[in-house]
């Protein structure tokens, strides 16, 4: 039977994380095409990834073509990703929305008329002039400096030459007011893309996009996969954020892939920021927006200490009294607690590492959990002699009770993940601060995402210190870029007030005026730290239901890796999230100079029980 085939295929099954297998046919197939294929008693969906010689052994057969298929280009990312971020191929291509078999290539150029387009202000004419220019650059634009002005502009020069763009966000807490914004000018032209539409709305989007009635697709991470032809653009808003890497197979980047994207494609890759990433103001082209397109005055304040005090109160209060808005803002609740110093502010770090030391009150200890460096709780402050050390911390619940009782009459909104569960949700939330129905946005870091409403005055920025201390090689920044933001969501109309808290006031001081500077300062920092974008991370992750056994998983990865000299192994034992869903979890945190000598060791080391995270952002 088998030897009347004409064909044979390896195939890699769509979302799975299983090795290839081979399949014959009577048909000539191409790389890219799906098709249905059988596996023990179910037919699964496969996509060919390549043509070989008829195998040794028994092939079965395929059962049908289906009618869709994924491009050349979305096969090599695929390939890529699969290959960088240690997935499979499977997994990593079903990531991309394929193209219908039928799908055009050509489309209509749509021009937007001139008089409903923004007026760009001369920097902002500048700026998009010089856009123009770039295959790729960084924009680097103060918070209120109408970069999505820019991108508008960008996106209607896109339709009118016949071609597509992609514009991501890194939320969907942005869609609801970004959609209002872009409808206004491209209408049906524009569809917001994001992972938890309905099956129903997807299939409609996907129509447009197929009939070549929408041309921009505006989202989330995931936007960046969907199957537009002639793309033009890709804009990546808020590039600095962590929310564009992903937390699961394939742990992919959404930045990085939409540069590589971008170039594969011939398509311009726009990414933009008031605080740009290290990495990207280091490796691209910037062009740079210093003014916001309405200035208002902005008054900082510091103050130390882990509460909401009466400054604050009382601050909230007047505000609210004036009619005006303000937001909240405060760590998001870590798993574990650091020791600090109210009186100075400063974190209690380890001595080797320049992380802090998370307490483990059970076990009576101070642990740093890069390099499992251990002390005894201590009581007194290394740099001020002040006692007692706190490690409390105050959540978003806590925080309402205090202020609700404080400040009559306001409504607070909830502003974090265990509130706002649903897009709908997070609709009426937005809706109801909009409206003036609430007056204080509270919450976690969804609150420092792109928001833009004229009303805000007041930002008060609640333990900053808690983010400076971090076990993290980037903490300082995500503070600093944590305070810009915020402080950014105010003041856009009038004069606003900012409350920062931290005991530390001295380094943030240096910086507010000027983001630039810092990145200078900090890139020093990492070029002298060996941290990227100087070098190259990685970091394995164990996690097993039997803690001795991922334990022994941990050390033998260990030992296998300690063969390769170009790779240096910074620390390795349990994760600071020690149990996941009843699973003990470790971790290695390996660094090299180049990444490619990474990649190659990671490459020849067991994957079956560990995940590799490669360019890691999260370290908990
Ligand atoms: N050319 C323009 N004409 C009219 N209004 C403008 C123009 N440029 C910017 N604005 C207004 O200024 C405000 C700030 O602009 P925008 O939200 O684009 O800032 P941004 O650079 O994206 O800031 P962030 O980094 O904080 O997200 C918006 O309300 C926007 O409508
Ligand atoms: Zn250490």
């Amino acid at each position: 039977m088998t030897n009347s085939f004409l064909y044979y295929y390896e195939v890699y099954f769509i979302r799975s994380s299983a090795p290839s297998l081979t399949y014959a046919t009577h048909q000539s197939l191409n790389i890219g095409s799906i098709v249905a294929v059988p596996l023990k008693t179910t037919v699964n969906e496969a996509v060919i990834f390549r043509k070989v010689k008829k195998p040794e052994f028994e092939t079965a057969e395929i059962t049908s073509v289906l009618n869709t298929n994924y491009n050349r280009e979305q096969m090599e990312i695929a390939k890529f990703i699969s290959e960088y971020y240690f997935s499979s191929f499977g997994e990593a291509i079903s990531l991309f929305i394929p193209f219908k078999n039928t799908s055009l290539t050509d489309l209509l150029p749509k021009k937007i008329e001139e008089k409903i387009l923004p007026k760009l202000s001369d920097i902002q004419q500048k700026a998009y002039d010089q856009l123009l220019k770039k295959e790729k650059a960084l924009l680097f634009g103060v918070t209120g400096s109408g970069k999505t002005e820019i991108f508008i502009s960008l996106m209607a020069k896109m339709m009118e030459e016949g071609k597509t763009s992609i514009f991501l966000m890194p939320e969907i807490s942005l869609t609801p007011q970004m959609e209002k914004r872009l409808k206004v000018y491209f209408g049906e032209s524009v569809a917001m893309w994001h992972s938890k539409l309905t099956k129903k709305k997807k299939a409609s989007i996907l129509e447009g996009i197929e009939s070549g009635e929408i041309r921009i697709v505006a989202g989330a991470r995931s936007a960046l996969f969907v199957p537009l032809s002639n793309l033009g653009l890709i804009i990546v808003d808020e590039e600095h954020d962590d929310s564009y890497k992903a937390m699961t197979r394939p742990r992919y980047h959404a930045r990085d892939v939409a540069v590589l994207m971008g170039s594969k494609l011939g398509a311009k890759v726009v990414l933009a920021s008031a605080t740009p990433s290290m990495s990207s103001y280091y490796k691209y082209d910037v062009i740079k927006l210093d003014k916001p397109y309405i200035e208002t005055e902005k008054k900082y304040t510091f103050i130390s200490g882990d509460r909401i005090n009466n400054t604050m109160l009382d601050t909230i209060d007047t505000h609210y009294k004036a009619g005006d808005q303000s937001l909240l803002f405060l760590p998001t609740r870590g798993n574990f607690k650091y020791l600090y110093c109210e009186s100075c502010g400063k974190t209690h770090l380890c001595p080797f590492c320049s992380v802090g030391m998370a307490l483990h009150r059970k076990h009576r200890h101070l642990k740093c959990h890069y390099c499992n460096y251990t002390e005894p709780i201590r009581d007194t402050c290394i740099h001020c002699g002040h006692t007692p050390l706190k490690s409390e911390r105050m959540g978003t619940v806590e925080a309402i009770e205090v202020i609700s009782e404080a400040v009559e009459g306001i409504q607070i909104e909830q502003f974090d993940k265990d509130s706002i569960t649903t897009a709908k949700k997070l609709k009426e939330a937005l809706q109801r601060f909009e409206s003036g129905e609430s007056q204080l946005l509270l919450g976690t870091q969804m609150l420092s995402k792109g928001h833009d409403y004229a009303n805000i005055t007041l930002s008060i920025i609640m333990g900053l210190d808690y983010i400076l201390g971090l076990a993290d090689y980037r903490a300082r920044e995500r503070a600093m870029s944590l305070l810009f933001q915020i402080a950014g969501r105010s003041g856009r109309a009038k004069a606003a007030q900012i409350i920062v808290q931290t005991g530390d006031p001295e380094f943030f001081q240096t910086y507010l005026a000027d983001y630039e500077l810092f990145i200078k300062d900090e890139l020093a920092f990492l070029e002298m730290a060996e941290y990227p974008p100087f070098a190259s991370l990685a970091r394995i992750l164990i996690a097993h239901k039997d803690e001795s056994k991922a334990s022994k998983i941990t050390l033998d990865t260990v030992t296998k890796l300690k063969a390769f000299e170009e790779i240096e192994i910074v620390g390795h034992g349990k994760a600071p999230v020690e149990k996941i869903a009843n699973k003990f979890r470790f971790h290695i945190l390996l660094r090299a100079k180049h990444r490619v000598p990474l990649l190659k060791a990671l490459h020849r080391v067991d994957c079956r029980e560990i995940e590799i995270d490669f360019d890691p952002v999260d370290f908990a």
